[in-house]
């Protein structure tokens, strides 16, 4: 964790639950958030964010979106506006997802518009940046994540308080983690790259790292150098594990 750094649990639903499987899962968040020394937040699909907002309204638990679209409104049949999330309850929401770049085809510079988009609606953005396994086998995980975060951060994003998470794309859902070294010396490159590219308001972004956190190793990667946090997605649809990893984050 980064000193000064309030730590993130964020919660990605993805494509799963229904409304009473989401209903159940905020209730069962309720109670909790107060006790934690977390922020917590769930992203549900874009069908439950209004249920789940109203569900947690008053609580510290906030919500995101899964994705958003660079325009504001008109002919986008299927898609979702950064204004129609921020009127549904939510306060944040997650962008360039690699599941959103491999399904969609989303480049890093179609991140950037959306990034753009939600902060003029006044939500903030998690973008997510990771390499898959045959970069980091060919050593290219540092110029791959280097090159996401300098074409997908816009201006006004570090400033504004806007999130970064670093999940590799091999670790999502398969059980496999990076070593904690190597998590470790992919946070400190990337908080260079930040501080390097927006000076020192850089040194507090929130790097979260995501990909197969579970209650087993959460306590080991909350703890490592610059990871203020963690984006967390098959463990965050079961309301106890995804608590247990809230309640790994280290005391400061
Ligand atoms: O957004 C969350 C990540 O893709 C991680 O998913 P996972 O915890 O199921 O590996």
């Amino acid at each position: 964790m980064t000193p000064g750094i309030r730590p993130l649990i964020a919660g990605n639903w993805k494509m799963n639950g229904n409304a009473r499987s989401a209903h159940e899962l905020a209730e069962a968040l309720r109670a909790a958030g107060p006790s934690l020394d977390a922020s917590l937040l769930v992203c549900p699909p874009f069908l439950h964010v209004s249920l789940v907002a109203s569900a947690l309204l008053g609580t510290s638990v906030a919500v995101g979106g899964q994705d958003c679209h660079a325009k504001v409104s008109g002919a986008h049949t299927g898609d979702i506006s950064a204004p129609m999330l921020r009127d549904a309850g939510a306060t944040h929401v997650i962008l360039g997802h690699s599941e959103r770049r491999a399904d969609h085809g989303e480049t890093s510079a179609q991140v950037m518009e959306k990034a753009e988009a939600a902060l003029a609606a006044g939500l903030t953005p998690v973008i997510c940046v990771g390499e898959t396994e045959a970069q980091r086998v060919a050593g290219e995980h540092e110029a791959v994540v280097g090159a996401q975060l300098e074409q997908s951060i816009p201006l006004g994003f570090i400033t504004s308080g806007g999130i970064v998470a670093y999940e590799p794309v091999w670790a999502i859902g398969t059980g496999r983690t990076p070593t904690e070294d190597d998590i470790a010396a992919m946070h400190d490159f990337m908080r260079r790259e930040l501080v390097n590219s927006w000076g020192p308001t850089a040194s507090v972004t929130r790097l979260l790292y995501g990909g197969s956190v579970k209650p087993s190793n959460a306590t080991a990667i909350l703890a490592l150098s610059n990871v203020d946090g963690a984006l967390v997605g098959g463990a965050s649809l079961v309301a106890a594990d995804f608590l247990a990893i809230a309640r790994a984050v280290p005391q400061e």
